[in-house]
C-alpha cells in the first residue's frame, strides 16, 4: 500500500496540476480547431436557382439549374438539375391560337414549381428563349409572332418565379451562348484553356462558332463576337444560317426536287418503299421556300423514296449556294468563314440524328461514314418499320444523316483530317448542351470579365493546417514539462 502511494507522489502526472494543464491543453486544442472550421468553412450549401425555357422551332424545352448560393461567380459550379420536355409542336406552331402555346407550358412549369423549393421561387429568374422558329413566324407575321409572345408571358407571370421576359434570340447570340455553355461545362474558361468550337442543328437553323486566330472581325463583323472571361479575352467567330436547321432543309430539299410541280417524285433521300401523299400548300408555307412554290400545280403530289445516299448528297448540295464569295474565303451562301480551327462540340439534332445511325464515333473514317450512310439509305423502308417500329423520325434518318455530312463537308469546309476534331454530344457533365445555360450565365453576370481571387489554400487544407499546428504546439507544450515528468524507474509490480 505504501509503495502504492510513494509510487503516485513521483507520478507528476497524477498531480492535480498536470491534469489541470493536460484537460486546458485538450480543449484549447479542441476550441482552436472548432473556431478555425466554423469561422471559415464554406457558408451551408444554400443554392440559387435559374429557369430557362428554350422556345424551338420543333418544341420547347425547360431547364433548371442549380448553382451553391456563395459561389455565384465560380465556374463549373452551375449544374443542370432537371429538364422537362413541352409536350406537343413549338410555341411558333400556334400562331393560329396563341393562348394554345400557353397553356402548352403549364405541365413543365408545374413540375418547375415543384422542384424549386418555395422558399426560392420569387428570386428564381426564368427566362423564355425564342430561336428560329420564332425567328421565320416574326418574318412571316410579325403580329402573329408578337400575339404568341403575349400568350406566352400571360401564362408564365402566373408562375411564382422572376419572370425576366420572353424574347427571340438573334442568331449570334444563339451561337455564341452554345459556345460558352460548352466551353463553361468544360471548364476552359476560367482555367484559361484552348476552347472548343461549338455546332449546334437545330430545327430552323444550324450555327458554327469557333475562336480563330486569324479572324479579328474586321472581314466581317457580323460574324463577330467579342467576350472577356475570367482574365481572357475571346474572338469568336459564329454564324447562324436561317433556313439551314435539319426540318427546314428538308423543306428546301423536297422544294427543289418539285420546282415544276408534278404529282409525284422519287426521293432519293427517302428508303425504297416508302411513299406518303404531301400537300404542296403544306409544304411551302415557310419563308424558307415559299418563293419556289410551283404555280398551277395540283394540291397534292406523292413522295416516294428512291434510297440513294450519293444522289441524295446531290439534291442536298442544291440548296447550298457556292457561286459568291466576296471574301477569302466563305462558308456558302456568301458567309465569311475562316478557318476551321481546333476541336468541336457538335450537339442538338447533331447528337439525335448520329446517335440513332450509330455514328457518334469520330474515330471512323468520313469515309467509313459515308459507306454506312449509302448501306443505310439503301435499306428497304419496309426492314426498317420491321425492326424499328413506327418510331418519331424514322422516315427522315437516311436525309438528316446525309445533310448532316453534306452540311460539314461541303458547307463548313470539315476534311477527312478534320471530321475528328468533332465529337458528337448530348450532355456535358449532366447539363445539356445547347444555348440555354450560356444564356443565363450571361443574363445573371455569373462569369466575370476578371479571374475572381481564390484563396491560397481549399477550405481542407486550411482545416489540416490549423490542425496540425495545434497538435504539434501542445506536444511541444508537453515536452516543455519533460522537468516535471515521472523519473524512469523500474517499479516492482503491485498485485
Ligand atoms: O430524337 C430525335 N431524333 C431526331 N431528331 C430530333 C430528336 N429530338 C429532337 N430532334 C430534332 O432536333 C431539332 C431541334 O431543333 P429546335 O426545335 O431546337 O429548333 P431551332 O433550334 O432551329 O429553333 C429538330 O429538328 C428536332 O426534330
Ligand atoms: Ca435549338
Amino acid at each position: 500500500m505504501s509503495a502504492q502511494r510513494e509510487m503516485k507522489e513521483k507520478n507528476h502526472w497524477h498531480k492535480p496540476v498536470t491534469i489541470i494543464i493536460t484537460v486546458i491543453g485538450v480543449m484549447a486544442i479542441v476550441a482552436l480547431v472548432t473556431v478555425a472550421v466554423l469561422q471559415n468553412r464554406p457558408l451551408s450549401q444554400k443554392y440559387k436557382y435559374g429557369i430557362v425555357m428554350d422556345a424551338g422551332s420543333s418544341h420547347t424545352a425547360l431547364y433548371i439549374y442549380a448553382w451553391p448560393a456563395e459561389k455565384d461567380n465560380n465556374t463549373g459550379r452551375v449544374e443542370q438539375t432537371h429538364s422537362c420536355k413541352v409536350k406537343g409542336p413549338g410555341i411558333s406552331s400556334y400562331a393560329s391560337n396563341p393562348s394554345k402555346a400557353g397553356e402548352s407550358l403549364r405541365v413543365c412549369m408545374q413540375e418547375a414549381k415543384q422542384l424549386v423549393p418555395a422558399n426560392h421561387h420569387s428570386e428564381t429568374p426564368l427566362y423564355l428563349g425564342a430561336t428560329a422558329g420564332m425567328r421565320l413566324l416574326n418574318l412571316e407575321d410579325s403580329s402573329a409572332s408578337d400575339r404568341v409572345f403575349h400568350a406566352v408571358e400571360g401564362a408564365l407571370q402566373k408562375f411564382p418565379f422572376s419572370f425576366q421576359g420572353a424574347r427571340i434570340l438573334s442568331g449570334q447570340e444563339e451561337g455564341a451562348f452554345g459556345w460558352v455553355t460548352v466551353n463553361y461545362l468544360d471548364d476552359r474558361l476560367k482555367q484559361g484553356l484552348e476552347t472548343k468550337g461549338a455546332l449546334d442543328l437545330g430545327g430552323a437553323s444550324t450555327q458554327i462558332s469557333f475562336v480563330s486566330d486569324t479572324f479579328d472581325g474586321s472581314e466581317s463583323p457580323d460574324n463577330n463576337v467579342n467576350f472577356r472571361l475570367y482574365g481572357n479575352d475571346y474572338n469568336l467567330y459564329t454564324h447562324s444560317f436561317l433556313c439551314y436547321g435539319k426540318d427546314q432543309a428538308l423543306r428546301m430539299t423536297l422544294a427543289q426536287q418539285t420546282l415544276s410541280g408534278p404529282g409525284s417524285i422519287l426521293d432519293p433521300c427517302f428508303h425504297r418503299g416508302y411513299t406518303d401523299t404531301k400537300n404542296y400548300s403544306v409544304l411551302y408555307d415557310s419563308p424558307c421556300v415559299s418563293k419556289m412554290k410551283p404555280q398551277n400545280a395540283t394540291p397534292t403530289f406523292t413522295h416516294k423514296g428512291g434510297g440513294d445516299f450519293l444522289q441524295c448528297q446531290d439534291v442536298i448540295k442544291r440548296i447550298f449556294n457556292f457561286t459568291h464569295c466576296k471574301y477569302n474565303q466563305c462558308s456558302f451562301n456568301g458567309i465569311f468563314q475562316p478557318f476551321l480551327q481546333g476541336q468541336y462540340g457538335a450537339f442538338s439534332a447533331y447528337y439525335f440524328v448520329m446517335d440513332f445511325l450509330n455514328l457518334t464515333d469520330t474515330s471512323i473514317p468520313l469515309e467509313d461514314v459515308k459507306e454506312k450512310l449509302k448501306r443505310y439509305c439503301a435499306t428497304p423502308w419496309s426492314e426498317l418499320t420491321q425492326q424499328h417500329g413506327n418510331i418519331k423520325y424514322l422516315a427522315e434518318y437516311c436525309f438528316s444523316g446525309t445533310y448532316i455530312v453534306t452540311l460539314l463537308t461541303e458547307g463548313y469546309n470539315f476534311t477527312s483530317q478534320t471530321y475528328p476534331t468533332i465529337k458528337y454530344i448530348k450532355k456535358i457533365k449532366g447539363s445539356d448542351a445547347g444555348w440555354t445555360l450560356g444564356y443565363m450565365l450571361n443574363l445573371t453576370n455569373m462569369i466575370p470579365a476578371e479571374a475572381p481571387d481564390t484563396p491560397p489554400l481549399p477550405h481542407a487544407g486550411y482545416v489540416s493546417i490549423v490542425t496540425i499546428m495545434a497538435i504539434l504546439l501542445f506536444v511541444l507544450f508537453i515536452v516543455s514539462l519533460r522537468p516535471l515528468w515521472p523519473r524512469c524507474s523500474k517499479q516492482p509490480h503491485i498485485i
